[in-house]
């Protein structure tokens, strides 16, 4: 077994008033999900949603079921996002290739059998990925950054001008519930999410990277009235439940993958904080 998914249950907000520092991190944070040819991750509550990271080094990686699904592969009652953060790779999917250059996304979906993650011919393969329960199965597709749907946010004089690529999303991508994508900050913008949002139909995860060994993301969760933090660096990841603001600062500009399942496909609904409103 090169596969270790771990249990995360779901969080009260009540409760999570009362969490410190380290509680936080625990429920929430997710630190190394990359690990040298292993599949590792987190099968959270919040809506049945995993995250993880597929790191194949000297050996191709197949994705293997877990103990948590029950089912003899993992995606015959789910589907899978896929958005390559490393050197360019392949999957093969029942036995088609499908090369994946950096930041380039494969959508999976249920029913695929026998998916096979490669080593990088240039570098190191790092892919995050995400996975949802899924009622019906919908064709597998890759997604190249220039498939995505384009949305330019923000000005530089609020530091927060960004550009959210939406690569898994219904104008994209047929998927049940899985919609993902990736924002990419602009050199000087250190703001992601701001002015923040949750949607309570729906819970979110965001993976950060492109960020110096040195650099760091202060990244904001809880009640908009309520609000907590945590500290996190390059290649980590953090649930967001459907109650929750998901906002980072930065201490310089960085990219980060977000990823969402629930109630609909509706990438704008969303219940917008004004920043004086948050406490
Ligand atoms: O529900 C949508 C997600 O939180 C992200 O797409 C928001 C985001 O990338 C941004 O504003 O920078
Ligand atoms: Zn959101």
């Amino acid at each position: 077994m090169h596969t270790n998914i771990v249990t995360r249950y779901g969080s009260h907000p009540d409760d999570v008033k009362n969490y410190d520092t380290q509680k936080l991190r625990d429920h929430f944070l997710i630190e190394d999900i990359f690990q040298d040819d292993k599949i590792t991750g987190v099968y959270s509550m919040f809506d049945r949603y995993i995250v993880g990271g597929i790191a194949p080094v000297s050996k191709a990686l197949e994705l293997e079921t877990v103990e948590q699904l029950k089912a003899e592969h993992f995606l015959d009652r789910r589907e899978l996002g896929i958005i390559n953060v490393g050197g360019s790779t392949k999957v093969t999917v029942d036995g088609t290739d499908y090369q994946l250059g950096t930041k380039e996304a494969l959508y999976i979906g249920s029913g695929a059998k026998e998916v096979v993650f490669h080593p990088s011919t240039e570098g190191q393969a790092y892919l995050y990925f995400n996975s949802a329960p899924a009622h019906t199965s919908f064709p597998t597709k890759k997604v190249g950054l220039d498939d995505a749907e384009k949305v330019e946010l923000g000005s530089m004089e609020e530091s927060n001008h960004r550009v959210i690529n939406k690569l898994i999303v219904n104008s994209v991508v047929e998927s049940c519930q899985l919609q993902m994508g990736m924002t990419q900050l602009k050199p000087g913008s250190v703001w992601n999410t701001m002015p923040a949002h949750t949607h309570d139909r729906r819970m979110e995860a965001y993976f950060y990277f492109d960020l110096a060994e040195t650099a760091a993301v202060c990244h904001y969760m809880g009640q908009p009235q309520e609000t907590r933090h945590i500290w996190m660096k390059n290649h980590q990841a953090v649930l967001s439940p459907a109650w929750s603001i998901h906002s980072g600062s930065g201490t310089s500009n960085y990219t980060f993958i977000w990823g969402m399942a629930g109630e609909n496909l509706d990438y704008g609904d969303m219940d917008k904080v004004a920043p004086t409103d948050l406490r």
